[in-house]
């Protein structure tokens, strides 16, 4: 479990989190939704630690992340796991050696373990004997399973994901995200996905938390999302054609 408390940050006196508070728990999906540049990508930088927020709290499973010393912070690193938008795959190295990079960054496993690891999450993923490919051999989707696999190759309490879906058509997005959901359920870790993709938030929405210029102004699941009430979250929710027609039958 993580829970956040009052996290604020601004950028050159401009503020883009206001006192956001939450609490992300394990074995479940647990989104940050809301419209582009309103701090969703900031929050999860936040909660990381790659950004320093001005004031707050990140608790994971009642560990602080901001207070830990080096030891800790390292400790917690090791149990984390991160889908970066567009895979961030390095290019210059197979997919054998991109998932396993945390591995020889984390770990001093031996190279048998470390291949055998691999092997076993790129199973996982549904990809096999792509060990020795470039990843500019292969698709958009497989790339994305590849960055799964690297994100959870070490034993990990935590998986952060941030626009899974980005540049995937609807049908290959939605078997990532189920991928990300059966993992979550499986390793029961905590995950906390940061999209704006209404498919997602119907299809794997099991914790919601909905931002808007930085501040919380919802909390739910894909169940209630529809019916919220909450103006802002309607606008955001019914922005399409489709959804707008989808509202007059609910
Ligand atoms: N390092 C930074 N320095 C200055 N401003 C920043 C920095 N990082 C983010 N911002 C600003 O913070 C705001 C929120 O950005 P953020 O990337 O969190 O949005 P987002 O909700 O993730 O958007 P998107 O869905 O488009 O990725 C934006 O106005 C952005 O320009």
């Amino acid at each position: 479990m993580i829970e956040i408390t009052n996290i604020s940050k601004s950028f050159n006196g401009t503020s883009v989190l206001e006192n956001i508070s939450g609490t992300f728990d394990r074995g479940i999906t647990n989104l940050i939704i809301g419209a582009s540049g309103t701090g969703k990508s900031v929050l999860l930088k936040c909660i990381v630690g790659l950004i320093i927020p001005e004031t707050g709290e990140v608790l994971y499973d009642g560990r602080s992340f901001l207070k830990a010393d080096k030891e800790e912070k390292a400790q917690m690193r090791r149990e984390i796991g991160m889908l970066f938008q567009g895979g961030a795959l390095f290019d210059s190295k197979n997919i054998e050696e991109n998932v396993m990079f945390p591995l020889d960054l984390l770990t001093d496993m031996k190279k048998d373990e470390k291949l055998d690891r691999v092997n076993n999450v790129l199973s996982r993923v549904g990809l096999e004997n792509i060990n020795k490919k470039m990843p500019s051999e292969i698709s958009g989707g497989q790339k994305k399973r590849v960055g799964i696999a690297r994100a959870i190759v070490n034993d990990i309490n935590y998986l952060f994901c941030d626009e899974p879906n980005s540049g995937l058509d609807p049908r290959t997005s939605l078997l990532i995200d189920e991928l990300i959901q059966e993992i979550t359920h499986e390793l029961n870790v905590t995950t906390i996905v940061v999209t704006h993709d209404m498919n997602s938030v119907m299809g794997i929405g099991e914790h919601i938390i909905y931002l808007e210029k930085g501040k919380k102004l919802w909390e739910g699941n894909s169940d209630t999302v529809l019916t919220s009430n909450q103006e802002d979250l309607e606008e955001f929710i019914f922005a399409s054609k489709f959804m707008k027609k989808l509202r007059k039958t609910l």
